[in-house]
């Protein structure tokens, strides 16, 4: 399976190339479209009567008229609405002329139950929100309840951002071509497409590689490889040591999550680093976790110098305070050299927003490696200027921010992204809402930084802690709390380091 993920634009290119390196043209890759269109409507929906196939006036339309023409071919009950006659001359305009189904105006659509729609309005050229005629559409098949599958995209859904500027449909089954868009994993987007099927129609890996996309579709299938297993003659600390900072005697109980789930995501040796007047609080929740008292900067200096911890956590349950923010500064600066990396997590983030400029300025220097786990909140307050920028895509704000900060960002949500400072991403697709329970994300920082520590790179244990984190919160299922997700992650590490 490929898991690139192609914007309508490069999707286009992929197209282009295809037809230039011959010998299928335009037309040729529109009936092979129609073709896979209509084996999904006849092995799925083989009893639907009538199918009513809606077409737009561009090539997804062009798609329509060849599933239309399919159908009817196969001895089934179809009609066919349109908005308006493709262009002349176009590619749809060919498969329009070949289609024997007689065309109804898109206003006189009403389907009734035991029907089926085929969805091919708009699907990678949409420009603009539904009106008229077409979210009429929209409200007729929602109120009478009858399935749709979609051509490419369901219409109204932008296949860059997944954003749905006005209404759209609602698919059960989204079949697209080649590859999957950004559009069909990122919400809202994703909610409307159902079951999404990726049909091969003779576009070739070479054409897509050629885009030069570089965003893909979260999988192990593509990082296993680098997922760590302990070496024969290894010894705790050699298998990865985390430190975790720890809130005050009110908001310990962030870093125990995270230091557990580093734990239990193979780190060799994890320390909680608590302030003093917390320790005792640490104490009485800890076992195998080490415990150490760092109350400020040199205390921090001379566990890094005795302990040589490959990786930080910094920003579960500490305060937004500006003094919290300064501190994270510190050890990317004075401390640098003395850690590989770094995973700044709530309010590391939050307190890093008072002061960006330093903050970008930076890490504009060399320092460590680092890893930002911010949720929507946070990552508008670090990023504001970029949360701004209602142009840009989930998928784009997280790699804006990632350059910015020359870190890998872990935008967090339902459709978690993971964008590196070198313009690799990935959209996570495995989630689950059982992880929207608190606490769920110190637990992730866990995850990230115990793989880090393990050698893993920053972008694939990233990669490989968003998908591990949802895996775990899956297999537990509901009556979920964060403090079962380590535990959870025993089955989801042996699976894979089978
Ligand atoms: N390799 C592949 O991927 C293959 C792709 N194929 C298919 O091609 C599709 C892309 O085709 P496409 O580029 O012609 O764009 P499409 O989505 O038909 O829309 C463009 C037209 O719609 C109009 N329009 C847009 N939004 C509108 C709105 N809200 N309300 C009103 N009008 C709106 C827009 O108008 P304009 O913006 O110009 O004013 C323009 O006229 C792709 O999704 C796939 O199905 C296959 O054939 C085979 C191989
Ligand atoms: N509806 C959802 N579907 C999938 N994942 C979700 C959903 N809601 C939250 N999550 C995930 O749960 C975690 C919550 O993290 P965060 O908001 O930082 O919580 P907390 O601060 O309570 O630990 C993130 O990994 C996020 O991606
Ligand atoms: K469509």
């Amino acid at each position: 399976m490929a898991f690139e993920l192609l914007t309508p634009d490069e999707m286009a290119e992929a197209d282009r190339l295809t037809i230039g390196a011959g010998p299928v043209d335009g037309v040729g890759l529109m009936r092979r479209a129609g073709g896979a269109i209509a084996d999904v409507v006849l092995s799925r929906f083989p009893s639907a009567h009538p199918v009513h196939v809606l077409c737009g006036p561009g090539n997804n339309g062009g798609d329509g008229y060849v599933v239309a023409r399919l159908l009817r071919e196969s001895g089934g009950a179809v009609r066919l609405f349109a908005t308006s006659a493709p262009r002349a001359g176009s590619d749809a305009a060919l498969a329009a002329a070949e289609c024997p189904v007689a065309v109804e105006p898109l206003s006189a659509f009403a389907p009734e139950t035991g029907s089926l729609v085929v969805d091919a309005l708009y699907g990678a050229g949409l420009s603009k929100p539904l009106a008229g005629d077409v979210l009429a559409a929209v409200a007729r098949t929602a109120e009478a309840g009858v399935p749709v599958v979609a051509v490419d995209l369901p219409s109204g859904v932008s296949g860059r951002s997944g954003e749905v500027p006005g209404g759209a449909f609602k698919a059960v089954i989204t079949v697209t071509f080649a590859r999957k868009k950004p559009g069909h994993l990122l919400f809202p987007g994703r909610a409307h497409c159902g079951e999404i099927i990726v049909a091969d129609i003779g576009i070739s890996d070479a054409a897509v590689a050629a885009t030069g996309a570089r965003c893909r579709e979260n999988d192990p299938a593509w990082w296993r490889a680098l997922f760590p297993s302990p070496a024969k003659d290894a010894h705790k600390y050699s298998r990865g040591h985390v430190g975790v900072f720890s809130g005050g005697i009110a908001a310990t109980g962030a870093a125990r999550l995270s230091a557990m789930a580093a734990a239990r995501a193979g780190a060799g040796a994890v320390t909680v680093l608590s302030p003093g007047a917390a320790l005792a609080a640490n104490a009485a929740h800890l076992t195998s976790i080490i415990l150490r008292r760092c109350d400020g900067l040199e205390d921090a200096i001379a566990f890094l110098d005795e302990r040589k911890p490959a990786v930080l956590v910094h920003g579960p349950g500490l305060s937004p305070e500006p003094e919290v923010g300064r501190f994270a500064l510190e050890l990317m600066g004075h401390a640098s050299g003395r850690f590989g990396a770094l995973v700044l997590d709530a309010d590391g983030i939050t307190s890093m927003a008072r002061q960006r400029a330093a903050f970008f300025e930076a890490r504009r220097r060399s320092g460590p490696a680092l890893v930002l786990t911010p949720h929507h909140g946070e990552f508008g307050r670090l990023f504001s200027d970029i949360a701004a920028d209602t142009s840009l895509s989930k998928l784009e704000r997280a790699l804006a921010a990632a350059a910015k900060a020359n870190a890998v960002i872990v935008y967090k949500g339902p459709d978690t992204v993971i964008a590196a400072p070198d313009g690799r991403a990935a959209i996570n697709s495995n989630g689950t809402p059982l992880l929207a329970t608190a606490g769920s994300g110190d637990v992730l920082s866990g995850i990230v930084a115990a793989l880090m520590a393990q050698s893993m790179p920053p972008f694939e244990a990233a990669c490989a802690a968003v998908w591990m984190h949802a895996e775990a919160a899956r297999r537990f299922g509901p009556g979920l709390i964060a403090e079962d997700l380590p535990l959870a992650l025993r089955e989801v590490v042996a699976g894979l380091s089978g």
